[in-house]
């Protein structure tokens, strides 16, 4: 399982550099737009910069409307800033189709630019707050539109994390239909420590977290700690020793 840890700032992203062994993905995005809030294009640039070349730097390109072609134009723009991973958030899709419509028209901008850029396709994982699409079509979308990876992550960050809204034997009904697609799966929300056992078995590709690694678990207020990527990755490489030679290991 890959970790994907999104700082707010260049500041915490060179926290992050400073913790590069530790962690897999740099998921540039802009909290207070949203949880999938799109940050700034010079900041995805100097992230990259600051981050070490063998770490791809993602980009959120917001909680997303109907719009197949701003949302389009503004995936250009995360690529061209220098991220390859790209991430919408399709938080304005009703139905599939509008998912499938917005997503196919991100993979053609990004991938016009950039072939190997992966394109993420999210939904929410309490999609029943906000009206978007149901979790559980977002593979779908994500393979029918050419996205590389399909994942959820929470809308409304009051707390509630990903397995209050979606429980573990669904969100593994995710990620095998994500597998059964050629996708990678994968999972965010207030994710902490206690859910990587569970994360680690139904096979996740990518955990993706913020609050979790920041100061008194905070994603608001706290700042992404080296020390708390570290203490997280251990976490993670515990769950998956335990799950290699079949021992399950104690939350
Ligand atoms: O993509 C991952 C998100 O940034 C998760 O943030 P969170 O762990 O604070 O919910």
């Amino acid at each position: 399982m890959l970790l994907l840890i999104s700082p707010d700032s260049v500041e915490e992203a060179l926290d992050c550099a400073k913790a590069a062994e530790h962690l897999d993905i740099v998921d540039v995005k802009k909290p207070d737009e949203g949880s999938l809030g799109a940050n700034f294009p010079w900041v995805i640039r100097e992230i990259r910069d600051v981050v070490p070349a063998d770490k791809p730097v993602s980009a959120t390109v917001g909680d997303v409307p109907y719009k197949p072609g701003t949302v389009a134009q503004a995936a250009l723009g995360a690529v061209v800033s220098g991220a390859t991973y790209i991430k919408v958030g399709l938080y304005g899709c009703t139905t599939p189709d509008q998912g499938i419509e917005v997503m196919r028209a991100v993979v053609r901008a990004v991938k016009d630019h950039r072939p190997d850029a992966l394109v993420v396709a999210s939904g929410y994982a309490d999609a029943h707050r906000i009206g978007c699409v149901n979790p559980l079509a977002v593979p779908d979308i994500a393979a029918r539109s050419g996205a590389d990876a399909a994942m959820l992550d929470t809308a409304i960050k009051d707390g509630t994390r990903l397995f209050d809204h979606v429980p573990p034997e669904v969100c593994a009904e995710f990620v095998r239909l994500a597998h059964g697609s050629g996708l990678l799966a994968a999972l965010a929300g207030s994710v902490t420590q206690a859910d990587l056992g569970p994360l680690t078995r139904m096979g996740t590709d990518i955990v993706g977290v913020r609050g979790a690694v920041c100061e008194g678990g905070d994603r608001n207020a706290g700042r992404i700690r080296p020390r708390l990527v570290a203490a997280f990755r251990a976490e993670m490489d515990r769950q998956a020793r335990e799950y290699a030679v079949g021992v399950p290991a104690v939350n």
